[in-house]
Order: C-alpha cells, then structure tokens, then sequence
C-alpha cells in the first residue's frame, strides 16, 4: 500500500497511531516574515490545523494527537492573545480524542504560563512537563524546555533571573537574540530558546528510570530540538548536552519529536537515538499543509506526513 509522501506500508498493522503537528503560530494579521526572511503566513495556519484535525478524525484510529508548541504567534496583538488561543484551542477540540499540548517561546510572548497550562489542558497545571503511557508498551515524555527561560516567568521568578545570568555569560550581544560572533553550538544561546532546570532533569532520571524498570520503550518530546543534526545551531536546546547525557544513559528512548526549527530536519545520533523535528503549519502558503501522524510499532515509528511535512521511517537502533 502507499502513502503521500513515498513510504510504503510494510502490511503489519501499528500498535497505535497518534496525529502531529506544531508551530501554528496563528494571528489575524496579514502575512510576514520570519527574522531572516521566510514567508509567514498567520492567518492561513489555523485552516492547516483545521484540515490537520479533519484528516485525523477521518483517519479513525488515531488514539491521540500531539502538539508540538507554539500555538498563537508573538505579533498576535496582545489584547488578542487570550482570543487567539481559545480560537486555536477550539479547532484542537474538534478532533476527536486528547491532544498534548507542549509550550513554546511565540506561547510564552502571548500569555504567561498561568493562563497557559490551564487553557492548553496540562495534567497539572503547575508544571509544563509531564509522561503519559497510551499502552503498556510505550510512554510519553514530554519536555518543558522554558523551564528555565527569560520568558514566560514572572520577571522576579528565579527562573528568569537564573536564564538572564546565563545569557548574560553566554551571549555578549546586548540584543540576546542574536547569534553574531557565537562560533558552532554557543550560537544557540539565544533569549528565545530555554533550558531544561535540575527538578525537571531528576525528573526526567527517575522517569526514564521508571520506563526502563517497566520494560517500556520511550518517545521525549520537546517543542526545543535536543540534537544539533537535526536543527539549525540557533534553535536547540541551551542544555541539550545534559539532557541527552541523562537519555544516553538508557536504552529506552528511541526517538525525540521536536518543533521550533520551522524548516524541520531528521537525524540519528552518537547512540543510535532518532531525532525528528517536524515542520512549521505557519510556513505553509496557501493550498498546502504540514502535519502528519506516526503509526507505532514494536521496532519503528513510521511518520506519514502531509505535503510540506516530509514522511520519515525511524527503525530503532538499539
Ligand atoms: N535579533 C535577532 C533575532 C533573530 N535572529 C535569528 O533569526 C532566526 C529566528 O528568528 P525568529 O524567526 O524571529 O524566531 P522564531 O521564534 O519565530 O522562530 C524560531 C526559529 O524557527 C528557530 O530557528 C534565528 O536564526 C535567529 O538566530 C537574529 O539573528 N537576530
């Protein structure tokens, strides 16, 4: 049987099937750029969310869907924000089963994460990381990474303060969004990544931990990519390294989902670990679209994605 985008079934069925998408980054403006350049469009990215949601539902058998971040985009006027985010919301509802919600940067620029997490449904509302196991077999971890962040906490928070020091160090630009004079991997020491705190990589131990002890297989997802073959230098993750120094320690994560890098990218690292960060629904003009779903299976997770996100096979190495 084949699929859009050139995978070819190969007859077993899925364990289970989940749908995708990221980066809406919806606003009832007209259509932009992004920093360097490329076309955004703000307005026709919640009609790709719509047609996501519509061929998800069609589907039938997908048991979840998950989003990657950054729902409603930083220039979305700020007395819209909340409007904008319940209308994104809305169209999510329509499909029909949970949808995961991670935060991003263009979130954390519309509404702070106390009206955040309530609104996207988090677990617990007081923490934007959590795990969930749709079957035995299999968990769901799923990332804050502006945990540690100059956006999104109260300004006073220790978080910001913590972020801000970091930048400080780490970046010399007084606009720390920008990465010039920053050589290979320091370019991503830029005010719209995060980090991942000490709680939240304990955390992440005890869980990985927790999954190994239960024999489960482990998908992390983060709307910041954790591996530099996968994105551009400036969108990972400030600490990818330590993050992934906890997931090498465990040979039960098989892959990481990202968002972010809107051009997505696919790689496999140092430990045979998948790393797929998916493209942007706010990059799509007009007449195209960006999500997909993932069929799981016992060794491989199997990406049939829609127009501009490309179909990805991800057999697991170890
Ligand atoms: N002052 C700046 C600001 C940004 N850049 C570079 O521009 C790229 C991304 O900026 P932008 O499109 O505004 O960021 P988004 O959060 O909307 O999107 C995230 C990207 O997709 C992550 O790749 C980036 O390359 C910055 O370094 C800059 O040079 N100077």
């Amino acid at each position: 049987m084949g699929y859009p985008n050139g995978l070819v079934s190969q007859g077993k069925q899925p364990l289970f099937s989940f749908g995708v998408i990221t980066d809406v980054q919806y606003a009832d403006i007209p259509d932009g750029r992004s920093f360097l350049g490329v076309p955004r469009y703000y307005r026709n990215s919640i009609r790709v969310l719509q047609k996501a949601v519509q061929n998800w539902n069609n589907h039938q058998n997908l048991i979840f869907s998950i989003n990657l971040g950054d729902i409603v985009d930083g220039y979305c006027p700020k007395d819209q924000s909340l409007d904008a985010v319940k209308k994104v919301v809305k169209e999510f509802d329509n499909f029909n089963g949970p949808v995961y919600h991670m935060i991003g940067n263009h979130c954390l620029y519309n509404l702070p994460r106390s009206k955040l997490l309530p609104l996207l449904s988090f677990p617990n509302v007081d923490c934007a990381y959590f795990d969930f196991s749709p079957i035995p077999e299999y968990r769901f971890v799923v990332l804050d990474g502006y945990d540690i962040s100059a956006i999104g906490w109260p300004q006073d928070h220790p978080h910001t303060i913590e972020a801000l020091n970091f930048l400080n160090e780490k970046n010399p630009n007084s606009d720390k969004n920008s990465p010039n004079g920053l050589m290979d991997l320091e370019r991503r020491f830029l005010k719209f990544n995060g980090g991942v705190g000490k709680e939240q990589l304990k955390w992440l131990d005890k869980t990985l931990q927790d999954a190994t002890n239960s024999n489960q297989k482990v998908i992390v997802c983060c709307h910041v990519p954790l591996d530099p073959g996968a994105t551009s230098k400036e969108a990972l993750l400030w600490n990818c390294d330590e993050v992934m120094d906890v997931i090498h320690r465990y040979d039960c994560v098989k892959v990481c989902l990202g968002g972010h890098d809107h051009k997505g990218g696919h790689s496999v690292d140092s430990c045979g670990v998948h790393h797929r960060v998916l493209e942007a629904a706010l990059e799509c003009p007009p007449g195209t679209d960006a999500f997909g779903y993932i069929d799981v299976y016992e060794d491989r997770l199997s990406l049939i994605g829609t127009d501009r996100m490309a179909s990805c096979e991800m057999v697991f190495n170890r």
